[in-house]
């Protein structure tokens, strides 16, 4: 008999609103997700569907109103205490005055761990998002897409069981947007650390989720719950085949159609 490995991820009715002088936002209402032991999966919606709302109360950094959201069944805020959380955001918030390496050893250094930037392990993990040779770059003197890099390597460093994603790459061109979605892929495919990415481009999700978990507003709500049918490692030729075509076709009919 295989043992049942429980879910990494367990949100349980969660709600959240922002209470204002006049009147009150529904951010989130009755959120129910399990996410798997090496799952991808991606919150896609639009502007204002609460993606970063749930993010945020993921990580920890907020709390529901009512609900509950476990992480390997810790809250939130202890399992993140633990290094076990990796979580980049839209604004890749790197330290403007120091190295790439040292905004890299900084998780580290907070969790209490000897570290330094010159470390085999952060030459190795800037290798792997693509910034090798860029150790002692300023954030100040990359593009947007190498400090998204940067980002996700800062997100990875503390070797996470689970990663949290807002929009990493929303900020960038298509075809930078593209070739990281593409090293988001392989990252994930030899380390499949759980991870949730929140996200409104139709084919990111498409090309990097097991599933899609499509969202509406006003209230933020699951409208519906959608399998990626591609197997896996996705080939980048997947984004041109006619099959993916149609089914991005069906998750935006999916975003748009009026939900439950
Ligand atoms: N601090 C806040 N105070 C008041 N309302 C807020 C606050 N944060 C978010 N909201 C509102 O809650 C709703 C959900 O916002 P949220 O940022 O979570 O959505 P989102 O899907 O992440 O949007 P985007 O893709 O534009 O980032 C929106 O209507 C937003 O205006």
């Amino acid at each position: 008999m295989t043992a049942v490995v429980p879910p990494d991820i367990d949100i349980t009715g969660v709600g959240r609103s922002y209470r204002g002088r006049s009147r009150t936002t529904d951010a989130l209402r009755d959120i129910d997700l399990s996410v798997a032991r090496h799952e991808f999966v991606a919150f896609l919606g639009p502007s204002g569907c609460g993606k970063s709302t749930l993010l945020r109360l993921m990580t920890g950094l907020d709390q529901p109103d009512v609900g509950t959201i476990r992480l390997r069944g810790q809250s939130p805020r202890t399992f993140r205490r633990t290094g076990a959380l990796g979580i980049a955001f839209q604004d890749p918030a790197l330290l403007p005055w120091r190295s790439v390496a040292r905004n890299l050893a900084l998780p580290l250094q907070v969790l209490g761990r000897r570290v330094r930037p010159a470390d085999q392990a952060i030459r190795t993990l800037l290798k792997r998002v693509g910034l090798d040779g860029y150790e002692d770059a300023l954030p100040g003197q990359l593009s947007g897409g190498m400090r998204q890099r940067a980002a996700l390597a800062r997100a990875l460093v503390t070797d996470p069981s689970v990663l949290l994603l807002d929009e990493p790459f929303g900020a960038l061109d298509q075809i930078t947007r593209r070739m990281l979605n593409i090293e988001l892929q392989r990252i994930w495919s030899s380390q499949r650390i759980t991870t949730v990415l929140m996200t409104h481009g139709i084919d990111e999700a498409a090309f990097l989720a097991d599933r899609i978990v499509v969202m509406h507003a006003r209230p933020g709500r699951i409208a519906r719950i959608v399998d990626v049918p591609f197997p896996r490692p996705r080939d980048p030729a997947l984004f041109g085949h006619p099959d993916f075509t149609a089914f991005c076709e069906h998750l935006m009919h999916a975003m748009q159609a009026p939900g439950p």
